[in-house]
């Protein structure tokens, strides 16, 4: 239980949701929790991670885990930035959601595999990613890819995987109007303007980003961003082959970058999924900040995916 980083036994904490997920993580999170010696604290609302997050850093915890699906993660995060803790705090996180990606980039596997990553795991230090005044480890998806979570089904995703969301994409692709977009990334890194419509922006931090299928690596201090130009529907449907067989695509713009702002053309606001959470912004500009957030990992972990 010793933390070399103070030198003296960590103050843990567990924050649970209890309805991520199926919601029947509970029982079994409450007994691990107490085998591992995590006192708990249930979120009881949405947000609730939030604050519980903040008042865990004020109250001298600093090894925070959080257990429940990308959401909560995303919440607990967001707490200890806004109280910049994260320089005190250890974050671990016990999957317990629907999705998990957060948790399976960081080689996490399970409930009991999240408690023995939260107890003996590698610590590493990666990059956050930030919209706005907002944190995100994962990535900001706006276009195409946001509408395809809903028109990519359970089934789907059983029987292809990830590929299900590019399956998705052909049927969310033949609905969606496309986003009007001003791109400007000229603060560090490649420099790219772009003016036009989009299928999808997508930046990306963390290895896997969400189910757009990118790769980035959370510890380079950069932020990997995609274009989806919009395309008629075949080639969409080339690009979508292309992108399983890992070939390069024309329509798919990528570049690496530490700044970038996004603007809509039009009235309409861009919405974006910020770990998986919906937020709406007419202008956004994105920053990095290297090495912020301290994680542990679980063996399968690699920062290059
Ligand atoms: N006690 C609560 N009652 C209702 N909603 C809650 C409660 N606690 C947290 N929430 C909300 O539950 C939502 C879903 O949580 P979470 O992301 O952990 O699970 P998930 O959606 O199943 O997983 P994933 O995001 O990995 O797909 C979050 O938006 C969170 O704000």
């Amino acid at each position: 239980m010793g933390e070399p980083r103070s030198g003296r036994p960590a103050d843990r904490r567990l924050i649970v949701n209890p309805v991520s997920g199926e919601a029947d993580h509970v029982e079994t999170v409450h007994r691990l929790a107490a085998l591992h010696q995590f006192p708990v604290v249930e979120t009881e609302r949405s947000g609730h991670a939030v604050d519980l997050a903040k008042q865990a850093a004020a109250e001298g915890v600093d090894m925070l885990a959080v257990c429940g699906g990308d959401g909560t993660v995303h919440e607990v995060i967001q707490g200890l930035f806004a109280v910049d803790a994260l320089d005190t705090v250890t974050l671990c996180v016990v999957p317990a959601g629907t999705e998990n990606i957060i948790a399976e980039d960081l080689g996490i596997d399970g409930l009991g595999e999240g408690f023995e990553v939260a107890t003996g795991g590698e610590r590493r230090r990666l990059d956050l990613g930030v919209a706005n005044d907002e944190p995100f480890v994962m990535s900001a998806v706006a276009g195409l890819p946001a509408e395809v979570s809903d028109a990519t089904t359970g089934g789907l995703k059983q029987r292809f995987g990830s590929a299900a969301f590019l399956i998705g994409g052909l049927k969310a692709g033949q609905t969606f109007d496309g986003l009007d977009v001003t791109v400007d990334a000229r603060g560090g890194g490649d420099e790219v303007v772009w003016t036009d419509e989009a299928l999808a922006v997508v930046v990306g931090n963390l290895r896997r980003f969400g189910t757009a299928g990118g790769h980035a690596n959370a510890e380079d201090g950069l932020l990997d961003v995609e274009i989806i130009e919009q395309m008629p529907g075949t080639a969409l449907r080339d690009a979508i082959e292309g992108r399983l067989l890992g070939r390069e695509c024309s329509h798919i713009r990528t570049f690496e970058t530490t700044r970038l702002g996004i603007d809509s053309l039009v009235s309409e606001p861009i919405r974006f999924s910020l770990d998986g959470e919906i937020r709406t912004f007419e202008t956004v500009q994105f920053g990095i900040v290297p090495q912020a957030l301290t994680v542990r990992v679980g063996s399968a972990y690699t920062p290059v995916p």
